[in-house]
């Protein structure tokens, strides 16, 4: 994982390098530079496809996925029945809906083609495959082989997996990279320690990697704060409740549907002071301060892709802060959302500069 993300990483650079920018300074808009990097890690380990800039579909999917997230709101949540049957919400269904449906039919057609290389022996599965799409089809022949009736391993059932990873993938971890630049932008001082917390554990001979880890608390923190200030998911997803239960002292009946507001738990005062102000070194000072950090949610059905998503945080933001300084295009972003009452918290938008250090 760590190798593709590396490898993906730098080939996005180089091409900035080579296509945006002046004098060697890449100057990107933020949002933009995330989403081809992440999208195409995605789609490296799903399909070993990645995205290149300028690719239109990639750039139709991206639009309408942020317009889909920045339009879901709570509404959607908990739609009373009287209005899920009006024709005003057939329409909004409809343009919410969109970007879903568009990458349903890209995941769809991305496996038509991969069976259709199989069947012409242009694409040849080695043992263990090149990625998912390949792991899934090897699962596919052997629940054939064992004669399994009812396996749940088919291409339709891939479409879905692969629909899902892409959509709880993309947007988010891109947006957290994006959060995590326009803190950089404005703590300079951030930036500073970290590089020095990096070289110490480099020596300046290499990237970031994420053996590294343990030798990097301060890159750890950053990120934990990254991630609080960003708490792109304002909800979390919903449960339903089985058995009347109490929480808080608050009955509640079977069959209620309840979730989690964990931006409420990320900026509660009484535990992250100054909640407004970016501050990493207060998981420093408290280390057990993120167990009231669950950007991923908790429990049985946490984030699926949480791994990748902290080896990805770790390995960009640490590389970035060890390969380049970070100069604002115009005013400085704010460290403020873009849409306060959307499910997911957009960060601001902006054009970033890349000063490579060496
Ligand atoms: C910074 C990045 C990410 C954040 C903040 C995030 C956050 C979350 C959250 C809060 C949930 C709901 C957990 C719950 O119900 O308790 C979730 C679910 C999920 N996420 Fe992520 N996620 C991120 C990245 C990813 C990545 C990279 C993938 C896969 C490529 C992914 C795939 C999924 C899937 C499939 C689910 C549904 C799991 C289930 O219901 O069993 N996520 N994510």
């Amino acid at each position: 994982m760590e190798a593709k993300i590396m490898e993906e990483y730098r080939y996005r650079f180089d091409d900035f390098r080579k296509n945006n920018s002046k004098n060697g300074v890449i100057e990107v808009d933020a949002a933009n530079c995330f989403d081809l990097l992440v999208g195409s890690i995605i789609n490296t380990l799903l399909i070993s496809e990645r995205f290149e800039q300028g690719d239109k579909e990639f750039d139709e999917l991206k639009t309408s996925l942020a317009e889909g997230f920045e339009s879901a709101s709570i509404l959607d949540a908990f739609t009373p029945k009287w209005l899920m049957n009006s024709e005003w919400w057939a329409w909004r269904s409809k343009t919410v809906r969109r970007p879903f449906d568009l990458i349903y039919a890209q995941v769809d057609k991305g496996i038509k083609k991969r069976l259709e290389d199989v069947a012409s022996g242009k694409h040849i599965i080695g043992d263990e495959g090149d990625d998912f799409v390949d792991a899934f089809l090897i699962k596919m022949e052997k629940d054939k082989m064992d004669g399994v009736t009812d396996s749940t391993f088919n291409p339709e059932t891939m479409a879905i997996d692969m629909y899902d990873l892409w959509i709880g993938g993309q947007e988010t971890t891109s947006a957290t990279l994006t959060w995590a630049c326009a803190c950089f932008l404005n703590h300079p001082e951030v930036v500073e320690e970290l590089r020095k917390e990096l070289l110490g554990v480099t020596g300046g001979t290499r990237g970031i990697s994420l053996t590294d880890k343990p030798n990097t608390p301060f890159l750890n923190a950053t990120i934990n704060e990254i991630q609080r200030i960003a708490s792109i998911l304002s909800m979390n997803l919903s449960r339903q409740i089985k058995e009347d239960a109490v929480i808080d002292g608050q009955p509640i009946s079977a069959g209620t549907i309840v979730t989690t507001q964990m931006s409420m738990i990320h900026t509660d005062e009484t535990v992250f002071k100054n909640h407004t102000e970016f501050n990493p070194k207060r998981f420093l000072e408290n280390n057990n301060l993120d167990k009231s950090l669950i950007p991923f949610g908790i429990g049985k059905r946490v984030c699926l892709g949480e791994s990748l998503a902290r080896a990805e945080l770790y390995l960009i933001t640490g590389n970035l802060v060890l390969d380049f300084d970070f100069e604002p295009v115009g005013q400085k972003p704010e460290i403020k959302t873009r849409s306060p009452f959307a499910m997911m918290k957009r960060p601001p938008h902006y054009n970033i500069r890349f000063v490579p250090l060496n």
